[in-house]
C-alpha cells in the first residue's frame, strides 16, 4: 500500500520544515511517504525557548515540540544526528554523511541558518560559541558553574536574550555592539536608550561604538581585544551578530542561490520537485529570521504538495518581541521614518512608556513600543491590512479611543476585529481562536495551542489567549485548566482531587492511574507528586528521594562552583559564644572558604565539598536550617520589647517559637517569616510569607509578601491579642497554603491568585483553624532532620562519596 505513495523528503527537521509537515498531514494524510533528515540530535524542538531555558523559564525537557512518538503515530521514519551531504537531482536521491540513500518525489529544503561567525584571530579558542542550538545553550550553562566574565558580541534580540540568559546563570555579562545603540534593527535611538537604561539596571553592562579585532588567550579565551586599542577580559563570548542562510547542500546540488536558496511564490526552486522553505530560503529577495514568516510559508508549501489550490506566498510584514523578562519591547514595520512618511510618539521618561507610529500616505507602515506594548497586536494588524488610519492617529498612540475599553483588558479584546493576529509567532487570528473556542470546544490554553497553534513557540500571547478564552468559555474556561506540565493534561486542582478520591499512594500509581503521557515523567511533574502525595498521605507516604529538586536530594544548596552550603539553624537568629565557637571550629577544621551572614540572619558556610557535608554536619551537632529547601526557611526578628526601648512585644520569643513550631514542614515553595517588635518593623516582616508585627495590645498578621524579583508587600490578614493565637493563625495560613497552593507556588503568587478575602473566609472560623492547626502537627509529627539521619546511615551517606568509591562499592 506504501508503496503507491510518492516519497517526499525533508531536510531539516527544524521549526519551519516539521511544520509544513504538520499542515501537509492534515490536507493529505496519505499522499506521502515521508522521511525526514535532520543534522541535530533531536526531534524537532522549540529553538525560541532556548531563550527561556537559559533565562530559567523553562526546562529543555519542555521544549520538544514533536515528541519521536509523533513520528512514529504519522509513519514517518526519521534519521536524527544524519547531515545531507549530496542531492543527486537527476536519479532523485539524497545522501546523508552516515551512508544513508533515500529516494524523493518530492524533497523541501528547509536547512535553517548557521550563525554568523566573526571571523576573528582567536576565534577557534575554546570558549568562543554561537547561540543557536541545544549545544550551544548546554555549554552556557555548564560554563556558567565554573567561570564568571561573559561577553556578548552584538546588541540584538538574540544577543540580548543571550546576555540576561547569562545573567540568571549568575556570570557578569558585557555586552559589545557595533552600531552606538542597541537593538538599531528593530528600534529607533529613543527605544534603544530605555531599553538599555532597563536592562542595566538588571546588571547588563554595555561597551557600545565597538569593533571586536582579535580573540586573546590560550587554549582557551582570556580577552576580547578592540580596534580602538582598548580590551575587555572574557571567559567566554557569544557571538550573535546575525545569521546567514545554510545554502551549502543546495548550492552544491546546482540548485539556484542568492542570498538564500531562490523560491518562487509557491516554495518551489529552478528544480522542479526541490522546495525550500524557513531561514535558508530567499522570496523575493528576503531570507526571512523569524518564524512567523517560516510558517506562513510552511503553510502555502503544505497546499501545493496536497494538491490544494491556493494563493503564493506573497511576503510577509515581520513584528519583534524582546523575550527578556521584565521588559516590553514591540517593533514591527518600518521603525524609522522613510522619505516621504511622518512619525508620531510619545514618552513618558518616569512611567517608562515610549510610542512610535510610522505613518505613510495615511497608513500605518510602522511602530515602536517599549514600556507598554498591549497595543501592539492592533498595531501589528493594521500595518499588515494597510487601511487608512486618518483621524485615529492620536487614539491609536494614545491607546484606544474608548475610555472603558482602555480600562478593561476584557472590554479591549472584545473590541477587536476578528482578523486581528493574536499569536505572531503562529499568524493565529482573534477569529480563529474565538471559532476553535466557540465552535471547537476548546476549554483551555492546551487544547487552543494543540487546535490552533496560539501560543505554541514564544508564549508572548498567552495572556491574550487566556483573556479570550475567559470571555469566550466562560465558566468552562475556569474549570479546565492547563496541564502542570507536557507529561499530563489535568491541572493541579484536578490531580490532588484524584489522588485522594482513588487514595492513590505512590509517584508512579499516579502516573498509570492518570494516564501520563510519560513513563518517567518530568522534573516539574515528579517533584509536583511527591509533594501533593506527602502532603496528603503525611503518615503513609514515603517521601522519594528521586523525585526531589537537587537542592532537596543532597539537602544542601549546589553554588555556581560545584560546591556546597552548610546552614545550621539557628532559632530566631538568636545564637550564643558555645554555637559560635563550634562553627568556627568546623569553618577552620574543614577549610571552608566563606562564613557570611544570610539575609535570613543565619551563619552560612560556603564552598563545602560534597563528601565533607556529613562530617562537617556530624560536629556541628546542631539543626539543618534546611537552606536549600522548599520548606520554613528562617524566621527573622528584630531585638524587640527584650532591649529596644520601642518593642512593644517580645519579638525573639515569638520568633523562636514560631521557628521551633514549623521548622522541617514541608510546603509548596520556600516560607520564610518574621517577626517584629514594633510597626517601626526592622525585621521586614511585611515582605515575608507570613509576617508578624507587634502593636500596643497585640500583633498584627501578614501575609503573603516577597523581597524577591517581585517585591511584593504583605496583605493584612488579621490582628490578635495571644502569643497563641499568632501560632494558631500561623498553621491554619501555612496549612491551608500546604493543601491549596501548587508546587513551587510561592505565598505571594497564590495570594494574588486565591485572593485575600478567599483565604480570609476558609481561616474565619475557629473551629476550621484548629482543623488546620490539628493536621499541620500530623504533618509536622513525622518530620524528620535529614542530617541527623545522614549522619547516622551508611548507606544515605554513600550518596556524598566521591563518584570514583560510590561506583567500587
Ligand atoms: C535563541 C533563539 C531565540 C529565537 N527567538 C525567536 C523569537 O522569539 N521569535 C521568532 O520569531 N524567532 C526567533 N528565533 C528564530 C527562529 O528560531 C528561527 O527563525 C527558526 O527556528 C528557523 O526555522 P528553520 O526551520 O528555518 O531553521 P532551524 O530551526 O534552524 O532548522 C533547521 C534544521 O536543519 C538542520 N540542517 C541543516 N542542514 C542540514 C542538512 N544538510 N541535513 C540535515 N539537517 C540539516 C539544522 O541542524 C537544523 O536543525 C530565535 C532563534 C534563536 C536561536
Ligand atoms: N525575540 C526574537 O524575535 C528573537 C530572539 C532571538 C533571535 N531572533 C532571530 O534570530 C536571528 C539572529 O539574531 P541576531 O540578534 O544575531 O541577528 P540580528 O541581525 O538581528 O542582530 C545582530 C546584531 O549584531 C550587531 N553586530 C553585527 N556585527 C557586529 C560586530 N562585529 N560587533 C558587534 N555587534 C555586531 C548588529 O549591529 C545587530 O544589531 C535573527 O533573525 C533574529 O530575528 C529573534
Ligand atoms: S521593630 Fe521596633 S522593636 Fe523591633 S528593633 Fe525595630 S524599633 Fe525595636
Ligand atoms: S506570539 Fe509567540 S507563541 Fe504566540
Amino acid at each position: 500500500m506504501t508503496s503507491s505513495r510518492k516519497k517526499l523528503v525533508l531536510v531539516g527537521n527544524g521549526m519551519a520544515g516539521v511544520r509544513a509537515i504538520e499542515h501537509l498531514l492534515k490536507l493529505a494524510p496519505e499522499a506521502y511517504e515521508i522521511t525526514i533528515f535532520g543534522a541535530e540530535p533531536h526531534p524537532n524542538y522549540n529553538r525560541i525557548m532556548l531563550s527561556s531555558v537559559l533565562a530559567g523559564g523553562t526546562d529543555l525537557s519542555e521544549i520538544v515540540i514533536n515528541d519521536y512518538e509523533w513520528y512514529r503515530s504519522h509513519n514517518i521514519t526519521l534519521y536524527t544526528g544524519h547531515k545531507i551531504e549530496s542531492i543527486d537531482t537527476v536519479n532523485k536521491k539524497v545522501r546523508s554523511d552516515l551512508g544513508i540513500e533515500t529516494a524523493y518525489d518530492e524533497l523541501i529544503l528547509a536547512t535553517g541558518s548557521d550563525p554568523f561567525m566573526l571571523p576573528l584571530p582567536g576565534a577557534d579558542k575554546e570558549g568562543v560559541i554561537a547561540f543557536r542550538d541545544i549545544k550551544d545553550c548546554q555549554i552556557m550553562m555548564e560554563t556558567s558553574k565554573s567561570y564568571k566574565k561573559a561577553l556578548v558580541i552584538g546588541g540584538g534580540l538574540l544577543g540580548l536574550e543571550a546576555a540576561r540568559g547569562l545573567l540568571h546563570l549568575g556570570m557578569e555579562v558585557s555586552v559589545v555592539h557595533i552600531s552606538d545603540y542597541i537593538m538599531e534593527r528593530q528600534l529607533d535611538r529613543a527605544a534603544a536608550a530605555m531599553l538599555q537604561k532597563e536592562l542595566e539596571a538588571q546588571g547588563m553592562k554595555f561597551l557600545l561604538s565597538k569593533q571586536s579585532e582579535a580573540i586573546l588567550g590560550k587554549k582557551r579565551v582570556k580577552s576580547l581585544l578592540f580596534a580602538d586599542g582598548s580590551s575587555a577580559d572574557a571567559d567566554l563570548i557569544v557571538m550573535a551578530v546575525g545569521i546567514r542562510p545554510n545554502t551549502a547542500l543546495a548550492k552544491k546540488s546546482g540548485i539556484a542561490v542568492g542570498r538564500g536558496i531562490v523560491v518562487d511564490d509557491y516554495m518551489e526552486t529552478n528544480i522542479p520537485g526541490i522546495y525550500a522553505i524557513g531561514e535558508c530560503a530567499e522570496h523575493r529577495g528576503i531570507a526571512y529570521g523569524l518564524v512567523a514568516p517560516l510558517y506562513e510559508q510552511g503553510a502555502v508549501l503544505a497546499k501545493r504538495l496536497a494538491g490544494v489550490q491556493g494563493q503564493g506566498y506573497e511576503g510577509s510584514v515581520t513584528s519583534t518581541k524582546l523575550k527578556v523578562s521584565g521588559v516590553d519591547v514591540f517593533s514591527a514595520g518600518q521603525y524609522e521614518e522613510p522619505a516621504g512618511s511622518r512619525a508620531l510618539r510619545y514618552q513618558d521618561e518616569i512611567g517608562g512608556v515610549y510610542k512610535k507610529l510610522v505613518i505613510s500616505e495615511d497608513k500605518l507602515i510602522g511602530a515602536v513600543l517599549f514600556g507598554d506594548t498591549a497595543d501592539g497586536a492592533q498595531l501589528f494588524s493594521l500595518i499588515k491590512s494597510g487601511e487608512s488610519v486618518q483621524g485615529k492617529e492620536r487614539s491609536l498612540l494614545l491607546g484606544l479611543p474608548d475610555d472603558a475599553q482602555k480600562a478593561s483588558p476584557a472590554a479591549r479584546l472584545e473590541a477587536m476585529p476578528d482578523d486581528e493576529i493574536i499569536c505572531g509567532c503562529n499568524g493565529v487570528s482573534k477569529g480563529t481562536i474565538v471559532e476553535a473556542i466557540t465552535s471547537g470546544g476548546c476549554t483551555s490554553v492546551g487544547q487552543i495551542k494543540a487546535c490552533t497553534k496560539a501560543s505554541a513557540s514564544c508564549g508572548g500571547c498567552k495572556p491574550l489567549v487566556e483573556g479570550l478564552l475567559e470571555i469566550y468559555a466562560g465558566d468552562a474556561a475556569v474549570k479546565v485548566k492547563e496541564g502542570i506540565c507536557g507529561c499530563t493534561t489535568l491541572g493541579r486542582d484536578e490531580i490532588v482531587a484524584e489522588i485522594k478520591r482513588m487514595e492513590l499512594k505512590t509517584v508512579k500509581e499516579v502516573m498509570n492511574v492518570l494516564e501520563w503521557s510519560t513513563e518517567e515523567g518530568c522534573s516539574k511533574c515528579r517533584p509536583s507528586l511527591n509533594y501533593y502525595l506527602g502532603m496528603l498521605w503525611p503518615e503513609e507516604y514515603a517521601d522519594e528521594k528521586e523525585s526531589r529538586i537537587t537542592n532537596e536530594r543532597y539537602h544542601a544548596n549546589i553554588q555556581k562552583d560545584g560546591t556546597f552550603s552548610v546552614v545550621p539553624r539557628i532559632y530566631g537568629g538568636v545564637t550564643s559564644p558555645g554555637e559560635l565557637k563550634k562553627i568556627a571550629e568546623v569553618a577552620e577544621k574543614f577549610d571552608v572558604p566563606m562564613v557570611k551572614f544570610t539575609g535570613g540572619q543565619r551563619l552560612d558556610l560556603l564552598g563545602v565539598k560534597k563528601e565533607d557535608l556529613p562530617k562537617i554536619w556530624q560536629e556541628l551537632d546542631m539543626p539543618s536550617g534546611h537552606a536549600y529547601g522548599k520548606t520554613l526557611r528562617t524566621v527573622k526578628t528584630c531585638v524587640g520589647s527584650t532591649f529596644c526601648r520601642f518593642g512593644t512585644q517580645d519579638s525573639i520569643g515569638m520568633g523562636i517559637r514560631l521557628e521551633k513550631e514549623f521548622e522541617r514542614l514541608n510546603t509548596p515553595a520556600k516560607v520564610k517569616l518574621a517577626v517584629s517588635g514594633c510597626p517601626r518593623n526592622c525585621a521586614e516582616a511585611t515582605i515575608k510569607d507570613f509576617g508578624v508585627v507587634a502593636i500596643d495590645g497585640g500583633w498584627e498578621l501578614h501575609v503573603g509578601g516577597n523581597g524577591g524579583v517581585h517585591v511584593r508587600a504583605t496583605d493584612l490578614l488579621c490582628v490578635v491579642k495571644t502569643e497563641d493565637e499568632v501560632v494558631e493563625w500561623a498553621s491554619a495560613f501555612l496549612q491551608y497554603y500546604r493543601e491549596n497552593a501548587a508546587w513551587n507556588e510561592r505565598t505571594s503568587n497564590w495570594v494574588e491568585r486565591v485572593g485575600l478575602d478567599s483565604i480570609k473566609a476558609a481561616l474565619d472560623n475557629r473551629e476550621d483553624r484548629l482543623a488546620l492547626q490539628g493536621r499541620i502537627r500530623t504533618a509536622l509529627s513525622v518530620t524528620t532532620d535529614p542530617w541527623k539521619q545522614i549522619v547516622k546511615d551508611k548507606e544515605l551517606r554513600k550518596n556524598f562519596e566521591p563518584i570514583s568509591r560510590v561506583e567500587t562499592v
